[in-house]
């Protein structure tokens, strides 16, 4: 499956593309639609497609609610006993959902909206939210919410969206923004940025219906700058750290420095450290002031250590230019002595992670972001990401009274073009975005939530993952975009009971399964005959 996540108004192209090219009608578009949902929805509950039960379909007034029709016949074709609901008026049903308005009403009746709460007591086996999807544009009325609601059990299925969630930002418009949770989404042709992002909770898993539309996402080259993370994709952007030549020397594969805080604050350092080491650089430098050698020593053994008081050490430091990828913010505190310290580091040149104090010291200047530069990330929280970006976080704080609305990844590749550089917003649906408006998402939603990941220094880990991808040649915003999906896979492979430092040791198992990937992607791309 392809990883492009889409907006509404590319997935309609996408559909018009087809449609205008004659390779397909809107209707059997449409078909394809309820048909693949129905699939779905047995492939989910197989008891289902063994035992015919009773559904109640929920329609709105376009074509969501034109799927609606057709997974209604589809379902009563199977012997499920089908009962019908319409939101608005059928004389204004788009044609091809008044189409399947038609076809149903062959079979069975449709009722007004208002009168489907009543259903419940019939104790319906499935419901189907077809009310609105992609075309969703204001806040749902209340009345209309509080129906919908009456419906949050265990076997709801929405289709393309939960209605009310914009699929733009994954947001619930409106005021308040109340969600209503399916258990599952069937979204249709592709996965849409609000189904990576925005509010995650509001469904348990979200699986796609293929439209058949990949030739028109051939002929969009560039079309297309959002992306989900997925596994596929890492085989390829991480081929650098698989390829450490037996001759290679250590040298060779980068030389990562990581700046750490005073006595007693080194360990975030230290974490971001020792992942870095394990994601392949060659070589890693923890650089403590003097007060801190001894408790650092005491810790580290792969790991060098140097001693830094101030920033003119620093910059001394830094002409060995085999150091290739800084790391600073991790426990070091807010105070001049690190603005100075990040004064040498931006002006190095060199690649430059900026996490945590780090990013709070970049707030507190006037000119935040006048030193930075293309080879730098920077990794905040939601929290930091409102004091480097007030405006940006206030606009994606604010309440979503239309679609589509302000999402994550408007807001992170805002925040990129503004920094010059690859911003990694983190959260349970981390947004990576670069200058350019290339952006990606790593969602920690649905089958990838990892609850357990949120634990005291796991964030310092982070950074020192992309530290050492930087070190190893993979460039900012696919370092930054690898590291989220590799941090989140470490989690993974241990499972509940995680602590920061588990997370660095968790890496090499992740490692090895891409490798094999690798070995097996590159056995396909080399057997495939050029074109
Ligand atoms: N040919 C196509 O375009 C296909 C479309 N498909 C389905 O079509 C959907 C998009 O259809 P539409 O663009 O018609 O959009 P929707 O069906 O989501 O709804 C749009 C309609 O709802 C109204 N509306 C929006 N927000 C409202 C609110 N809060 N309260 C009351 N009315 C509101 C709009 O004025 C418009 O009439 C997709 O999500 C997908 O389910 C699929 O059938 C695949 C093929
Ligand atoms: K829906």
């Amino acid at each position: 499956m392809s990883n492009l996540l889409l907006t509404a108004a590319q997935m309609r192209a996408l559909e018009q593309a087809a449609i205008d090219s004659g390779r397909v009608t809107g209707l059997e578009l449409m078909e394809r639609a309820g048909v693949g949902a129905v699939d779905a929805i047995f492939a989910e509950w197989p008891e289902m497609a063994a035992a015919p039960g009773r559904a109640v379909v929920l329609c709105g007034p376009g074509n969501n609610g034109g799927d609606g029709f057709v997974v209604a016949r589809v379902l009563a074709g199977k012997g499920w006993d089908v009962e019908v609901f319409l939101y608005g008026d059928a004389e204004r049903l788009p044609p091809d959902a008044r189409v399947n308005y038609e076809r149903w009403c062959e079979l069975g009746k449709v009722l007004p909206l208002g009168d489907a709460p009543d259903a419940i007591e019939r104790f319906p086996d499935l419901t189907i939210d077809a009310v609105f999807g992609s075309g969703l544009s204001r806040p749902l009325e209340a009345s209309l919410f509080r129906t919908l609601s009456c419906f949050s059990q265990q076997f709801v299925v929405s289709l393309d969206a939960p209605s009310g969630c914009d699929l733009d930002s994954g947001r619930v418009l409106g005021e308040d923004g109340q969600a209503f949770h399916p258990a599952l989404v069937i979204a249709f042709g592709h996965r849409k940025v609000g189904h990576a992002c925005g509010d995650l909770e509001r469904a348990s898993k979200v699986v796609v219906v293929d439209l058949q539309l990949s030739r028109e996402i051939a002929g969009r080259a560039g079309f297309f700058a959002e992306r989900e993370i997925v596994h596929a994709v890492q085989v390829r952007a991480l081929s650098p750290i698989f390829s450490k030549r037996n001759d290679g020397h250590k040298y060779d594969h980068g030389h990562a420095l990581i700046l750490t805080g005073g006595m007693g604050r080194t360990g975030a350092a230290r974490l971001a450290a020792r992942a870095a080491l394990r994601i392949g650089a060659g070589l890693v430098t923890c650089a403590a002031p003097g007060a801190a050698m001894m408790e650092c020593a005491a810790q580290l053994t792969a790991v060098m250590l140097r001693r830094y008081d101030n920033a003119e050490a620093l910059a001394a430091m830094l002409e060995d230019d085999r150091i290739n990828a800084l790391c600073l913010g991790p426990g070091m505190g807010v105070s001049a002595r690190v603005s100075a310290l990040l004064d040498v580091a931006l002006a190095s040149g060199r690649q430059v992670v900026l996490d945590a104090d780090a990013l709070t010291v970049l707030a507190g200047r006037d000119d935040p972001f006048s030193l930075l530069h293309s080879k730098c990330v920077l990794t905040p929280h939601g929290g930091e990401f409102a004091r480097l970006f007030p405006d940006i976080a206030a606009r994606l704080k604010a309440p979503a009274m239309s679609g589509p609305a302000y999402s994550k990844v408007d807001a992170t590749r805002d925040a990129a073009a503004r920094a010059g550089c690859t911003v990694l917003f983190k959260g349970p649906d981390t947004v990576i975005a670069d200058p350019n408006g290339k952006a990606a998402v790593n969602s920690a939603a649905y089958d990838r939530a990892a609850p357990w990941l949120a634990t005291a220094g796991s964030g310092d880990v982070l950074a020192g993952i992309i530290t050492g991808l930087l070190s190893r040649g993979v460039p900012p915003y696919h370092a930054a975009s690898s590291a989220a999906w590799l941090h989140l896979e470490a989690a993974f492979a241990f499972g509940p009971g995680l602590i920061a430092e588990d997370l660095p040791e968790a890496l090499p198992a992740v490692l090895r399964r891409l490798a094999s990937d690798q070995a097996a992607f590159e056995a396909v791309t080399t057997s495939r005959p050029s074109t």
